[in-house]
């Protein structure tokens, strides 16, 4: 079994438990009554390189990176320093994280909230909502091409942005074809779990003009920002990059201030 299975499995499994709980039609009930969702797009084209700001405890590849007590403090740190959109992964079981991450940092600051999971149903979708999210993660890897499909017209018909993500050629024609948008070219291969920065360079020309790109992992520091901004990327994701750090907020400070120095490379939308 692959990484990604074994970690879509854990996913299966903890959602069948919360649909008990909830069922769905109770769920997408209360996600309607939830405040309107924040003009994500909107933030992330404000000026310059975006930074998306993840909150993340553990991971796969690295194990436990963070103790975070209070991911609502990281938050406010995040937005004071200037993120665009604060990404909250809320899968559990890999990644330490969970609905009541996403509860808190929807509490504590006002820029959009990513949920960062491994969506696989239409549930997870509503959950999001209900929970504040305004952008919902979609990895195409991890779907079928018609259930990608269905998953992104149901995020946008509850007024929320997709970030479809894509490691390789095929998957961003699977992504565009879906009718994506914004697309984020992750860095770490998912099988092996490394990750090489190039290939959003190699990925993202490839892309139509007008598509929002988003280079994902592997950025530890401003020169990572510059290079991928170099290759066109619009904003981009850091995990590691913060939380590893002994200051999160100082770093993402330092990245902020590149993302927006004249000697940036701009967005060519
Ligand atoms: O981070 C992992 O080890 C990982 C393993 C398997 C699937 C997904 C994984 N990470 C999710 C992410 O996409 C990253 O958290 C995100 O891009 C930030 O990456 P980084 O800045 O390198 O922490």
């Amino acid at each position: 079994m692959s990484v990604l299975e074994d970690i879509v499995a854990g996913v299966r499994a903890d959602l069948a438990e919360r649909e008990s709980a909830l069922p769905f039609d109770e769920l997408k009930k209360r996600a309607a009554e939830a405040p309107a969702p924040r003009d994500v797009m909107g933030s992330l084209q404000e000026s310059g390189i975006g930074v998306i700001a993840e909150v993340k405890r553990k991971s796969p590849s690295k194990g436990d990176l963070a103790a975070i007590h209070d991911p609502a403090v990281l938050a406010k740190d995040y937005e004071d320093a200037g993120a665009r959109v604060i990404s909250v992964l809320t899968e559990e079981r890999r990644f330490g994280g969970s609905l009541a991450d996403l509860d808190a940092v929807r509490a504590a600051v006002d820029v959009p909230i990513l949920r960062k999971d491994f969506i696989v149903s239409p549930y997870q979708v509503h959950e999001a909502r209900l929970h504040g999210a305004d952008m919902v993660l979609l990895i195409v890897a991890a779907l079928e091409q018609n259930a990608l499909a269905a998953l992104l017209d149901r995020v946008e018909s509850l007024g929320m942005t997709a970030l479809v993500e894509v490691h390789n050629a095929e998957e961003c024609d699977r992504a565009l074809e879906a009718g994506a948008s914004v697309i984020g070219i992750n860095a770490r291969d998912l099988h092996t779990l490394e990750v090489d920065r190039d290939v959003f360079g190699r990925l993202a020309p490839g892309l139509p003009m007008g598509t929002f790109k988003i280079a994902e992992s592997g950025v530890r520091g401003p020169g990572d920002l510059m290079a991928y901004a170099g290759h066109g990327a619009d904003a981009v994701l850091v995990g590691e990059g913060l939380v590893g750090t002994d200051d999160p907020k100082a770093a993402l400070v330092q990245l902020v201030t590149a993302g927006s120095h004249p000697a940036c490379p701009r967005p060519s939308r």
